[in-house]
């Protein structure tokens, strides 16, 4: 755990469902008496806002685009999640490095070595926030995967709005960005936990307050 606070993150695909729970799984841990801190990647600070502007609608190289992404982390940790683990809030971000590995990583192709430097960089912290949370490097506590077949995800989309850059992909795309988050998860299995999100949005809920619960955080 980062200091007294808590650190959570929502991976997968587009479509998968990571932002239809996360509000009541904020709603859970407000009952519970947790100051939480919603937030999302790439974005949650002014700057960060700005880098997923450029990096959702404009074409770049792959490692421009891993580039942008580490760059925007880099200010939504300084400016935004660090103080409030420091505090000792519960962080909700949709989205963190696992996309990036998953995405640039397997999704582009982007060498899984380079990502590995790149997320050492950006998430070794210093200063007297860093001191707090009494971690050099920080992870979050927990990842919930939402894990379906990107021909379920597409449906979903296909229904609710217009896709973005990364959205608009083949599925051929998304099929090497599930395999991207699977190697992630086998790699930190201990900070992984596999929502089998093709489930009816109520068994998604369950399966997402069951992991957190697991760790006895709720
Ligand atoms: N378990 C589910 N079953 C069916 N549809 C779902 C489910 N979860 C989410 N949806 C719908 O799928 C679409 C994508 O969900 P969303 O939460 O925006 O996914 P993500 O944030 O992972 O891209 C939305 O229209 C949402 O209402
Ligand atoms: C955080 C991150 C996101 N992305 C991509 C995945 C998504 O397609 C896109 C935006 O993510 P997301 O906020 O989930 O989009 P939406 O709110 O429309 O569901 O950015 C990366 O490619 N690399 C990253 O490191």
């Amino acid at each position: 755990m980062a200091g007294a606070g808590l650190f959570l993150t929502f991976e997968g695909i587009d479509g998968a469902g990571k932002s239809s729970h996360i509000e009541p799984l904020a709603q859970a841990f407000r009952a519970a008496g947790r100051a939480v801190v919603l937030t999302r990647e790439p974005g949650g600070t002014p700057l960060a806002e700005k880098i997923r502007q450029l990096a959702l609608h404009d074409a770049m190289d792959a490692l421009t685009e891993a580039l942008l992404m580490f760059a925007a982390r880099r200010d939504h940790l300084g400016q935004v999640i660090v103080p409030a683990l420091a505090r000792g809030e519960v962080v909700l971000c949709d989205r963190f490095t696992d996309a990036t590995f998953a995405y640039q990583g397997g999704g582009r192709g982007f060498d899984w070595d380079s990502l590995l430097i790149l997320e050492r960089l950006a998430q070794t912290l210093s200063g007297p926030e860093a001191d707090l949370i009494q971690k050099p490097r920080l992870q979050p506590d927990l990842t919930l995967w939402f894990d379906l077949p990107p021909a379920v995800a597409a449906r979903r989309l296909a229904a609710a709005r217009a896709p973005d850059r990364f959205e608009a992909q083949p599925r051929a795309f998304f099929e090497a960005v599930r395999a991207g988050y699977a190697r992630r998860a086998h790699d930190d299995a201990a900070r992984f936990a596999r929502i089998d999100a093709d489930q009816p949005p109520a068994a998604v809920r369950q399966a997402v307050r069951a992991a957190v619960q697991a760790r006895g955080w709720l």
